[in-house]
């Protein structure tokens, strides 16, 4: 039986444009941010998939995304689920902060270590393991069963949010996943074995 997951990062945003802390704000696609879901649908039209069931955030910019992605599938119809367990990680108060100027405020290792640790949170946000509290439940509830019973899945949200999901994937350690960076727009296509692990991954 065939286990497809496919997870993409939204496009380029408004505030990821300008180098700000985003969280649970909700600025827009830029241009290229559209582009590169355009982009993202005709690799997986390339690819000859189509879905059965689609998720996304609560965010427009996932949203929006997801949208693209399913017009170039020619899939407009596809009913989608959004929930706010999908969410990017709540930058709490750097939210809206430029990242240039917060690591001249509070240095390149201290901001480093708020982006990519697994288990320090910024302050008043969330940590990557807050974050997987949240989305790690939501997929094994909602996502994997679908993926499970055949259907194929796309889920459409954000970086941290899909780099929780990605940890427990790939099985990274606390220390692997500081590395692991997800772009805008590429679709990371995954086929799950009996025992809902990863067997493949590939980015077209
Ligand atoms: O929320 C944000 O600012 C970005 O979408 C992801 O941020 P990061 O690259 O700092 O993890």
């Amino acid at each position: 039986m065939e286990r497809t997951l496919v997870l993409v990062r939204h496009g380029q945003s408004e505030w990821n444009l300008k180098n700000l802390f985003t969280g649970w704000k909700d600025p827009g696609l830029t241009d290229v941010g559209v582009k590169e879901a355009h982009e993202a649908g005709r690799k997986l039209k390339a690819e000859g998939i189509t879905f059965d069931r689609a998720f996304t955030s609560n965010l427009s910019r996932a949203q929006k995304t997801l949208d693209i992605i399913l017009g170039e599938l020619g899939q407009t119809d596809l009913k989608v689920v959004r929930d706010e367990a999908l969410n990017e990680r709540d930058y709490g108060d750097l939210s809206g902060l430029n990242k240039d100027e917060a690591r001249v405020k509070w240095g390149e290792e201290q901001v480093h270590i708020w982006r990519r640790s697994y288990d320090i949170a910024p302050p008043g946000g969330e940590s990557l393991r807050d974050t997987l509290a949240r989305t790690l439940p939501y997929y094994v509830r909602e996502i994997l069963p679908e993926v499970m019973s055949g259907k194929r899945v796309i889920v459409t949200a954000h970086g941290n949010s899909l780099r929780a999901l990605i940890m427990v994937l790939e099985g990274h350690t606390q220390d692997s996943i500081i590395a692991r960076e997800v772009e805008t727009g590429v679709p990371m296509i995954y086929t799950l074995g009996p025992d809902s692990r990863v067997v493949s991954h590939r980015e077209p």
